[in-house]
């Protein structure tokens, strides 16, 4: 297998005294699925806003590497705009499109993270600048099309339906061309028609290049799409492994259904 692109190490994130995440160990490597589950409060989210630097983590290293260029960066105190540009972005459980602008206007401002135009530029318009532009839409209305919303493009974001916006989240976060993405629970509040339509769009999504760690309650999807699942509870990993191997973890069914399996 070739070399991880994200080696977490002893993470470790406490809030005063609660262990949100206690020393947990993840490879992720170029291609793969990986479901991060758990029940309510298991340290998911913390561990996501450790990995995009939302949060600092209080121990522990976390390194992301380039597939294409070999080139290793640890994560550990960087900004989260700056982790977005070597490569990896996320969507977040609580959507957080910009409501009034369009659905093509939110894929653009994601876009923006990989141009080079200057507030001059923008200012005066050269040719360079207009070029510019016109690449970022068309990427964008590429990405709209590749996330099933390229006939809602001038609709405002707001209007869409609470799957069509998850599903906007998805291209803003393709826009900025992650090798890894994390999706932090995507198939929150849609229906079984538009939950399959997602497993689909993600298996493509990994199809072209980009690798996934997801956090998601939706058993069913987690199951259907992982290569691997990390299991969490109360900071700690608890179990790891294919879907077959975690499904039939007691640790696991303890965790979830609160009892000793063979009690
Ligand atoms: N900013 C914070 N300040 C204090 N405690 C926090 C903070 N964020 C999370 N926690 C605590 O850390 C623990 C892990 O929370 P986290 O939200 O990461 O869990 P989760 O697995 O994502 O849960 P859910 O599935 O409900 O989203 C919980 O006990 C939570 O109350």
């Amino acid at each position: 297998m070739s070399e991880a692109i994200l080696q977490v190490s002893g993470l470790t994130k406490n809030f005063g005294g609660i262990k949100a995440i206690d020393k947990i160990d993840l490879d992720i490597h170029p291609g793969e699925i990986v479901a991060l589950i758990g029940p309510n409060g298991a340290g998911k989210t913390t561990f996501f806003n450790c990995l995009t630097g939302i949060y600092t983590p209080t121990a522990g290293d976390i390194y992301l590497r380039n597939p294409e260029t070999g080139k290793k960066t640890r994560l550990n105190g960087m900004k989260p705009n700056n982790i977005t540009k070597i490569g990896m972005a996320r969507t977040f459980q609580n959507i957080r499109l910009f409501p009034s602008m369009s659905v093509l206007e939110n894929v653009m401002i994601g876009r923006h993270c990989r141009t080079k135009a200057l507030i001059l530029g923008a200012i005066f318009r050269g040719p360079a600048t207009r070029r510019e532009e016109e690449e970022i839409v068309d990427t964008s209305r590429g990405l709209l099309k590749k996330v099933g919303l390229h006939r809602q493009a001038n609709e405002e974001a707001r209007n869409l339906s609470y799957g069509a916006q998850r599903r906007l989240e998805i291209g803003r976060a393709l826009a900025t061309e992650p090798f890894l993405l994390l999706l932090d629970e995507p198939a929150a509040g849609m229906n079984p028609q538009e939950t399959e339509a997602l497993v689909t769009l993600i298996k493509a999504i990994c199809k072209e290049g980009h690798s996934i760690l997801l956090i998601e309650h939706d058993m069913k999807l987690v199951m259907s799409l992982s290569d691997r699942i990390f299991v969490m509870d109360y900071g700690k990993k608890i179990a790891q492994g294919t879907p077959e191997e975690v499904r039939s973890n007691p640790a696991v069914i303890k965790a979830y259904l609160g009892e000793d399996v063979d009690a």
